[in-house]
């Protein structure tokens, strides 16, 4: 019985024995192979450093992305991504959660943004290089000129900011931080002596036009107009819409279209199709057409502090105050837009199809109000209902239809996601820029420095709703955006959105023009909030803007000049930050 046991004892210790050297050497050999992988991540890693090795690159220590590079793939491919898919970043201006919506309230924003990603699939972000070269060609003697070949020069080494010593990024909180905690006053004068002995000019004279060049005009496509003895108010416009501008500011022309836009007789009314809230057009007796968007607030309602951005309503008054805003900075980007009071049964219903006149009512209060169809808030629950049948409402100059005067729609490399719950890139890393100057149509040209100018321009209205922008196909890439669709704007007077500034502080970029226009707003002796109410007295429905927003605009300036300021003080080359392209 115990030589058995004693056999069984000494088995059971061999076993443990084999198991116990087993284990040993597969630690080992694990090790080893651990060992292995090691030298081959090192490997890895020099050749990733190789790829990514920049001598630019910027110092983390500000930024979430301060530990991972894997992003750059990310961006790239962002950046390089055609409209037809709908990834990160997609543009749209749909909206959940309108409440009682049947698409909003617990539905995805995601798909909304598919939607809109499919109305724009035929859009994409590709440089159109042909039409370059072409304006390339045509002006070639104005561009031998001595002027011409120095801002040329500035502007494109400004782009690739070769000379740059910046050392840090800037981003929103910091620029936060910055703006509570110290009196912005002090840094702007001195923003203002660096201007100052850089461009060796008094920065308080704003040229009306800069560039002494003659550009093309629409006039081309226009030729017939030409053999027309008189030009309706709205064909000067047309014919007169410059590859710099839509308008020239002095053209008195101008304010004969916005007469036309508030008097003239409506004839007929149409609802525009696409977009996600009601929209009519109206052609007058004399054959001129306009976008209306209608009131449905009072102007002293702000956005609800948990409304996201892309949930808000439009408001009429928004896109009257952009249009004056944007005369007033001499961008001339923005359609003529006026207010107007109209009679709900005769001027739209009367003159409705069949589609539009069923969703005429008669509200509880005794009010005419109709919904219209559309893919968002075209319901009874957002009637929009007149007093008792007069409505407010802004009239936008159409533009040219598109079979004459073609557009490009461009999605915007700062637009949001539309999403509730997804960033967009650019809100995730602070060095967005640098992947967006080396990509068409950012790396040449004015592209770049006219997305400085628009978040210049939205941040000052307070609109998040920029997405896309269009351009007018018979110039190429060398012509101005246009800033359509404001309705979103100046939704919140007592809070400035920074992040609307982010391609100025990321790319550390503004206009020379700009930033003196902003100088001259800044000290006066006339602030921008009171050229505002000069320019919007005109207006049949003013007062447009409650004081609050007024006020809002001239803090807003400095905010700009503040940004500006901390971007030279974070290491950029002067050179690098104001660029004066001749615009
Ligand atoms: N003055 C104008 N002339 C011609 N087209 C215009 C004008 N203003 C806007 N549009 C076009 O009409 C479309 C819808 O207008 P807008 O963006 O103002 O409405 P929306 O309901 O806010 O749409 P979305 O929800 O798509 O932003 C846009 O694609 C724009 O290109
Ligand atoms: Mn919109």
């Amino acid at each position: 019985m115990k030589m058995p046991q004693r056999l069984l004892t000494l088995a059971a210790l061999l076993t443990v024995l084999v198991i116990l050297l087993l284990n040993t050497a597969m630690v080992s050999r694990l090790f080893s192979v651990s060992a292995e992988y090691r030298e081959q991540i090192n490997k890895a890693a020099d050749r990733v450093h190789l790829v990514y090795k920049d001598p630019y690159r910027i110092d983390y220590a500000n930024t979430a992305a301060g530990a991972n590079r894997a992003h750059l793939h990310l961006l790239r491919k962002n950046l390089n991504k055609s409209n037809a898919t709908s990834g990160a970043g997609g543009g749209g201006g749909g909206g959940g959660g309108g409440g009682g919506t049947a698409n909003g309230g617990d539905g995805d924003d995601d798909n909304m943004s598919v939607e809109r990603e499919k109305a724009a699939h035929d859009q994409n972000d590709t440089p159109e290089q042909e039409d370059d070269t072409v304006f390339r060609r045509e002006h070639h003697q104005q561009q031998q000129s001595g002027y011409y070949n120095e801002l040329q020069r500035r502007l494109d080494k400004s782009l690739r900011w070769y000379k740059s010593k910046r050392t840090a990024l800037l981003n929103a909180d910091i620029l936060r931080h910055s703006i509570n905690t110290s009196d912005s006053t002090l840094y702007i004068k001195d923003l203002q002596h660096i201007v100052q002995k850089y461009f060796r000019e008094k920065p308080n004279t704003v040229p009306m036009r800069r560039r002494n060049l003659r550009l093309p005009n629409l006039k081309t496509i226009f030729q017939d107009y030409g053999m027309m003895s008189k030009l309706t108010s709205w064909e000067a416009v047309f014919y007169n819409i410059q590859q710099d501008a839509l308008y020239d500011g002095r053209d008195p022309v101008i304010n004969a279209v916005l007469k036309d836009l508030a008097e003239q007789p409506i004839e007929e009314v149409e609802m525009k199709t696409g977009g996600t809230q009601l929209k009519l057009i109206f052609t007058f007796q004399n054959e001129g057409r306009a976008l209306f968007k209608p009131m449905r607030f009072p102007r002293d309602k702000e956005t609800l502090p948990n409304h996201f951005y892309f949930v808000d309503f439009e408001r009429h008054n928004a896109e009257i105050a952009a249009f004056h805003l944007d005369r007033i900075l001499n961008f001339n980007r923005v359609p003529p837009n006026t207010g107007r009071l109209i009679n709900m049964t005769r001027d739209i219903k009367r003159l409705a199809d069949k589609k539009l006149a069923k969703t005429f009512f008669i509200s509880p209060a005794q009010n005419v109000c109709f919904h219209g169809s559309c893919s968002y808030y075209c319901d009874t629950s957002h009637a929009i209902c007149g007093n008792p049948d007069m409505l407010e409402g802004s009239f936008a100059l159409l533009l040219p239809p598109e079979k004459v005067a073609p557009r490009k729609t461009w999605r915007s490399p700062w637009r949001r996601s539309y999403s509730k719950h997804r960033k967009a890139l650019w809100e995730i890393y602070d060095d967005y820029c640098d992947q967006v100057r080396l990509k068409p149509p950012f790396n040449k040209g004015r592209r770049l420095v006219d997305m400085m100018d628009m978040a210049v321009f939205d941040f000052l209205t307070g609109n998040m709703d920029r997405h896309h922008y269009d351009t007018f196909r018979e110039f190429g890439n060398d012509t101005f955006p246009l800033h359509l669709d404001n309705g979103r704007a100046f939704g919140k007077s007592h809070h400035d959105e920074l992040t609307i500034l982010a391609p100025v502080y990321q790319c550390c970029l503004i206009r020379y023009s700009t930033l003196l226009k902003l100088f001259h707003f800044y000290q006066g002796p006339v602030p921008l909030s009171q050229l505002m109410q000069q320019s919007m007295a005109a207006d049949a429905l003013f007062p447009i803007l409650t004081d609050s927003h007024l006020q809002a605009l001239d803090r807003r300036v400095g905010i700009v000049l503040r940004t500006v300021y901390e971007c030279i003080m974070r290491g950029n080359a002067v050179a690098d930050v104001i660029v004066d392209d001749g615009f």
